[in-house]
């Protein structure tokens, strides 16, 4: 099977000091793949790479047998299929409804098929009813919840965790290390970054170890 990433020789300077480099990492379709290094390796850096929000500085990267061109037009098209959940997500005012429709919106989803998909979304991170809550009133966790909701009603090919369990209780973890293997089954491809040591065994990811901005893979 071709890898949905192929990274080569991949460097991005953050900053003064730091230097990520990625010497070579293919990541597959399907896969359920766990970032693990500490605070500053470079995992939010590569993570943003992923995510085509940051381009490289050397390099190369192949998305789904494609050369990554970072042109206007090519960055459209891919980041609709691409996800990333920050780590300190933002939702903007008005209703968690609001906040869950505009990325259907862009994507031409409107009317009944985007309400099933929010109610759906919703319903899967135990924050049913919540469509007409006000984003700016809800807890960290709630917060966090909502934006991995967002990210689940895009349907998108490709999941982008930050830390997604950071500020969530021990029922919704439960829940979510259910909900990502599912969704690695059903052939959505997983990246994320935790700092549960247990976490990725858990959820049986593969992990891809990062330290001092180096992918040691
Ligand atoms: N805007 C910036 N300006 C300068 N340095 C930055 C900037 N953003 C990140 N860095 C530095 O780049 C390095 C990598 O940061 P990154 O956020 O990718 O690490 P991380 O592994 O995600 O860390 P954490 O576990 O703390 O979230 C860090 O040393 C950070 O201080």
């Amino acid at each position: 099977m071709e890898p949905l990433y192929t990274l080569h020789n991949i460097e991005k300077k953050v900053g003064e000091n730091f230097l990520l480099r990625v010497e070579k990492l293919e990541l597959f379709a399907g896969g359920l793949y766990s970032l693990a290094g500490p605070n500053g390796a470079g995992k939010s850096t590569l993570l943003n790479i992923l995510a085509f929000l940051t381009s490289p500085d050397r390099g190369e990267l192949f998305f789904a047998g494609e050369r990554a061109s970072w042109t206007a037009g090519w960055l459209q098209h891919k980041r609709q299929e691409v996800t990333l959940v920050p780590q300190n997500p933002f939702l903007f005012e008005g209703t968690v409804g609001n906040n869950l429709a505009f990325g259907l919106k862009v994507r031409g989803i409107m009317g009944r098929r985007q309400r099933e998909r929010i109610y759906a979304a919703l319903g899967t991170v135990g924050l049913e009813g919540f469509e007409k809550r006000r984003a700016r009133g809800l807890s960290g966790g709630e917060i966090q919840r909502v934006a991995i909701a967002r990210a689940l009603a895009l349907d998108p090919r490709v999941l982008l965790l930050d830390e997604p369990t950071s500020n969530i209780d021990s029922t919704h973890i439960m829940r979510l290390e259910q909900l990502v293997p599912e969704l690695s089954r059903r052939g959505v491809t997983v990246v994320m970054v935790t700092h549960d040591q247990e976490q990725p065994r858990r959820m049986g990811c593969s992990i891809l170890p990062i330290q001092g901005g180096v992918l040691q893979c």
